[in-house]
């Protein structure tokens, strides 16, 4: 953690140069008393490892902690990629304990940022693939940037392993059944256009993202809270308590399906050929 560093170090050490153990993974800011900004901040890619995802669920506690705020947008500090979505390597021969542990806290990163009372705008700057589209399509707003090279999607077939049922929910929630059910098959990663045209997101945008994002926070946070959450509640609801009485069943799932020989060898054949390019 960086605040474990001496004062001095802290402010002589350029962030590019801070291992992730010394960063703190996320930065929070509050641009203006309504609305905070949740930046994730692990190089290279922002990949959720079990202390990323622990983090940020932290974090929005934290900024869920002050009343005054109405609503948060999620950024990258990265320029080009958003999340490159769960860490492989977490699920590369990991131990049992340590996978469970990992999946628990994936679950709850989900169950956090879907139920949030504050209003949450995904500022999608950069490539968001598969756990990168499920933290983009758990906030309630999303806005992409039109560059063409940037994907979106859920790849997880592409890996040789499977979206959850409830990530499978969230996205036909979002997309539609049939839409849904070709991405997922083909572990499908869309350009921003094409995520427009099915509404995987809401907005293009040329200029920075993070300005328009702000903008929309803004008009977000301009709603009265009390309204504004029960209607997400009633439209949230029923998904968020479905995975909460079958949390340890999906454990169990995750658990022997990771674990499986043949998933092993395509995760590490994965693994080889990202690292190859
Ligand atoms: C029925 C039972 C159900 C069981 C369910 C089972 C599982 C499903 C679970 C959950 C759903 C979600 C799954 C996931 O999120 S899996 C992750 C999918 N993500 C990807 O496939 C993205 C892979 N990355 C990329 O495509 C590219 O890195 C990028 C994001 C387009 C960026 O490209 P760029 O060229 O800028 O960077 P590099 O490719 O050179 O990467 C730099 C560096 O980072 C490493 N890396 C990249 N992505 C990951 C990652 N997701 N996890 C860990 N490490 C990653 C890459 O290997 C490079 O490392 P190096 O050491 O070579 O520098």
């Amino acid at each position: 953690m960086l605040s474990r560093l001496s004062p001095l170090a802290q402010r002589t050490i350029s962030p590019r140069l801070l291992s992730n153990a010394q960063r703190t993974l996320v930065n929070i800011s509050y641009p203006s008393p309504k609305i905070a900004v949740l930046e994730l901040d692990r190089p290279p890619v922002n990949s959720l490892s079990l202390e990323m995802s622990a983090k940020i669920v932290e974090s929005i506690k934290e900024i869920e902690s002050n009343p005054e705020v109405q609503a948060m947008v999620l950024k990258s500090s990265n320029p080009k990629i958003f999340s490159a979505g769960l860490d492989i390597t977490e699920m590369n021969r990991p131990t049992v304990a340590r996978l469970e542990d990992f999946w628990r806290n994936i679950q709850t990163l989900f169950l956090t940022l879907y139920s949030t009372r504050l209003s949450t705008i995904a500022s999608i700057d950069g490539h968001s693939p598969a756990g990168g589209c499920l933290l983009a399509m758990s906030c309630d707003y999303r806005i992409m940037s039109a560059t063409p090279s940037y994907k979106i999607g859920l790849n997880e077939t592409k890996l040789g392993i499977a979206a959850p049922y409830w990530l499978k929910d969230l996205f036909v929630t979002t997309i539609g059944y049939r839409e849904a059910e070709v991405g997922l098959a083909l572990g499908k990663l869309y350009s921003p256009k094409e995520a427009l045209e099915i509404k995987l997101v809401d907005e293009l945008v040329d200029s920075p993202v993070i300005d328009v994002a702000l903008k929309r926070a803004d008009e977000w946070a301009s709603i009265p809270e009390k309204g504004r959450v029960a209607s997400k509640v009633m439209l949230r609801g029923a998904m968020i308590q479905d995975l909460e009485e079958k949390r340890e069943m999906d454990v169990g799932w995750f658990r022997d399906f990771i674990m499986e020989e043949g998933v092993q060898k395509g995760i590490e054949g994965y693994l080889k050929n990202l690292s190859k390019k």
